[in-house]
C-alpha cells in the first residue's frame, strides 16, 4: 500500500449494520420465527480509492447490501441456521463482485419462545422468554484458484443469565493485608454467561462451500453447548467460577470434533447475605443464610478460552 503524506489506509471494511428481519416459516399452521438482526461488511484492495480518492466506482452501497439481506431471506432454505444463512449472505457477495475479497457476516437470533394457552403450545403465538441470544460470525475470503477460507467462523450465546441457590462455594484464595472476604462453603452462584465456539473449516471450493458447511450439525451443536453449561453450572459443586467455566468448555470441546477453542466470559455476579445481627440478633450469616442482597456492581469476570490439543481426537 503506497503511504501518500506519511500514511497509508492499513484495514478497511463497510456494509450495513443493525438488518433487522423477522423471517416467519409457514409451512405448515405451527409457525416459526427467525428474529435476526444482521451485520454484512464487504473488504478488498478495490475499496481503497473510495477511501483515499473519494472514488465510489466500486462501491456497493449499504443500502444495496441491507436489501440483500431481505431477498436472500427470501428464498434461502437455511434461515434457521445462523452458521449457513450467514455463508449463503457471503458467499453470495464473494459471488456477485468479483472485486469483493473478503465478506464477514455477523447475525443474532433474538429470543422468542411458543406461547402456552391452556397448557396447549400456540401455532403461531410467541413471547420473549429473556434476552439471550445466539450469535454467529463468519468470515471468509476469496482464495487463489475458486476456493473460499473460512477466516473465522464463531457462534455464541449471549446474556444467558443464571443462577443457583446452593452447590458453590469459595474457599482457600489469598488471605492478606487486603483481604475482607469471608470464605464460604455455600454461596449464591449466578452469572450471564457469554460463550463462543470457533469451528475448524478447511479452505473448499467455491462450489462445495455450501454443502460442506451443511454437514456441520449447527444447530445441535448450540443446542448441546446451551444444555452442556446449564447441567455443568447446576450440578457441578462449585469451587470457584473458574473451576466451573473449565468444566464447561472442556465438554464441548470434547462433545463435537468441529470445534477447536470454546471460550466462556462469565461475571460473578454477587449476592451477599445481610447482616441483620443489629436487628434482636437475628441470625443470616453464613448456614443461616437466606437474605440476600444482590449487588449490581462491581462484578468478579472470570474469562477462558479452552482449546483442543494438537493431535487429539474428539469423542463422538
Ligand atoms: O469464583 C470466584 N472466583 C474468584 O476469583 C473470586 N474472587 C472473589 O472475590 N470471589 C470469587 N469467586
Amino acid at each position: 500500500m503506497a503511504a501518500v503524506n506519511n500514511v497509508f489506509l492499513d484495514k478497511q471494511e463497510y456494509g450495513k449494520d443493525k438488518v433487522r428481519l423477522l423471517k416467519v416459516h409457514k409451512t405448515t399452521k405451527i409457525h416459526r420465527v427467525d428474529d435476526l438482526t444482521i451485520r454484512c461488511l464487504l473488504s478488498g484492495a478495490e475499496f481503497t480509492t473510495s477511501y483515499t480518492e473519494a472514488s465510489n466506482k466500486r462501491v456497493v452501497a449499504t443500502d444495496s447490501i441491507k436489501n440483500t439481506c431481505y431477498i436472500l431471506a427470501k428464498s434461502s432454505k437455511v434461515v434457521d441456521t445462523l452458521e449457513l444463512f450467514a455463508a449463503e449472505l457471503a458467499n453470495h457477495f464473494l459471488n456477485t463482485y468479483d472485486w469483493v475479497e473478503g465478506a464477514h457476516v455477523t447475525i443474532i437470533r433474538h429470543r422468542w419462545a411458543r406461547m402456552n394457552i391452556d397448557g396447549k403450545p400456540h401455532n403461531h403465538s410467541f413471547w420473549r422468554d429473556g434476552e439471550e441470544t445466539r450469535q454467529t460470525d463468519l468470515f471468509v475470503k476469496r482464495g487463489a484458484n475458486g476456493l473460499r477460507n473460512v477466516v473465522a467462523l464463531k457462534s455464541a450465546i449471549a446474556g444467558l443469565l443464571v443462577l443457583k441457590t446452593t452447590g458453590s462455594s469459595f474457599e482457600d484464595f489469598v488471605r492478606d493485608e487486603y483481604t475482607t472476604l469471608p470464605e464460604t462453603k455455600d454461596r449464591i452462584l449466578s452469572t450471564c454467561v457469554d460463550s463462543t465456539w470457533e469451528f475448524n473449516v478447511p479452505a473448499v471450493k467455491t462450489e462445495h462451500f455450501a454443502s460442506h458447511l451443511a454437514q456441520i450439525p449447527f444447530n445441535n451443536i448450540y443446542d448441546s453447548v446451551r444444555d452442556v453449561t446449564c447441567k455443568t453450572f447446576a450440578e457441578d459443586e462449585s469451587a470457584s467460577v473458574q473451576a466451573t467455566l473449565y468444566k464447561m468448555a472442556a465438554q464441548s470441546i470434547r462433545n463435537w470434533k468441529w470445534l477447536d477453542r470454546v471460550s466462556y466470559a462469565l461475571p460473578n455476579k454477587h449476592f451477599f447475605a445481610v447482616d441483620l445481627n443489629y436487628f434482636r440478633g437475628t441470625k443470616n450469616l453464613q448456614e443461616h443464610a437466606d437474605v440476600y442482597q444482590p449487588v449490581a456492581d462491581p462484578s468478579g469476570l472470570i474469562t477462558a478460552t479452552v482449546a483442543r490439543a494438537p493431535g487429539s481426537h474428539a469423542r463422538l
